[in-house]
């Protein structure tokens, strides 16, 4: 167990200055959607790059004002593919601003996530696509975020090994020096939505240098417990996790089924046991807000500065 070495100054610093455990953000495309945003488009939260920027500096403000550490950009769905469909001509990207102690993790979307089908929570790509299809994907984009300032890359909502493969073995090719973040997601509580190991896919992270935090998103609070001790199991990272609120997706429609969703007086009863599990980064993903952080926030304050990191 363990190909991890040091751990890294990102999350060491990061890690003291919050006392043990960081807070993530919460669901981005859901408090644009709840701003008045239509992200029925190819691009999805992307979208509102192109027609609200404003929207989205308010959502992060919202979400650091409820308590975040680390805010993860509107890029989960922000393709080089994608925006050349919508008749954009590739260009670099400027600077994103560092403002300290706060992280600005870069999302990247899986393939899945380009598809604009859900196929992220299948991980289901056919046999045309393959470890080198995907590396060819994702690159151009990998760069851009590694050079826009960010303090992380968070690579979110992996869905099978082979794309956690291909993540790899892009940082190691382009030698991306800004630390990464795995999260991988799951509808079992067992392996990745693909179906394939959770512990074989945490392991391929583990075994990275430049992967600083392993673990979870988009996944239902009920399965959350199971998964951070599997990866636990594998590696000595930190472990992050931000679920969603357990509803599901309906791609057709670009819509959440609302039946299955946890309150978030729900959400937070699981914190404490999923920071004794492991954990040490916490936030949430789709369908969480704000108000979900914010008690968070609240739960972890109440937390002993010596729980397990
Ligand atoms: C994380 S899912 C809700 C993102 C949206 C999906 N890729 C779609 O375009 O429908
Ligand atoms: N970080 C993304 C969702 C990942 S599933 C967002 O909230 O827009
Ligand atoms: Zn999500």
């Amino acid at each position: 167990m363990g190909h991890s070495g040091h751990p890294s100054p990102l999350m060491t610093d990061l890690l003291r200055h919050s006392g043990g455990v960081a807070i993530i953000d919460g669901g981005l495309a859901t408090e644009l959607e709840r701003h008045g945003a239509d992200l029925n488009d190819p691009l999805w939260s992307a979208k509102c790059l192109l027609t609200s920027p404003h929207l989205i500096h308010t959502v992060h403000t919202d979400y650091l004002e409820a308590g975040a550490d680390i805010i993860i950009t509107a890029s989960y769905q922000a393709t080089i593919q994608g925006f050349e469909a919508k008749g954009y001509t590739t260009e670099s990207s400027g600077k994103v601003l560092k403002q300290r102690p706060i992280i600005v993790a870069a999302s990247v979307g899986s393939y899945g996530a380009y598809l604009a089908d859900g196929s992220e929570y299948s991980g289901i790509y056919g046999e045309a696509v393959n470890l080198e299809t995907l590396k060819e994907f994702h690159r151009r984009r990998v760069k851009i975020l590694a050079e826009s300032g960010a303090d992380l890359i968070a690579f979110e909502t992996i869905p099978n090994k082979v794309e956690a493969q291909a993540y790899v073995e892009l940082l190691e090719e382009e030698n991306i020096e800004v630390p990464a973040w795995f999260a991988f997601n799951s509808k079992d509580g067992i392996n990745v939505v693909s179906g394939d190991s959770l512990i074989e896919c945490a392991t391929i992270a583990d075994r990275s240098k430049r992967v600083v935090a392993v673990g979870i998103n988009c996944t239902p609070p009920r399965f959350i417990h199971e998964l951070i001790s599997s990866i636990r199991k594998v590696t000595t990272k930190p472990i992050l996790i931000y679920p969603n609120s357990g509803e599901c997706y309906d791609a057709e429609i670009k819509e959440w089924v609302h039946n299955t969703g946890v309150s978030d007086d729900d959400f937070v009863s699981y914190v404490n046991k999923w920071c004794d599990a492991g954990a040490c980064l916490v936030g949430g993903c789709c369908r969480t807000t704000p108000n979900t952080i914010r008690a968070i926030y609240k739960t972890l304050a109440n937390r002993s500065t010596d729980a397990p990191m």
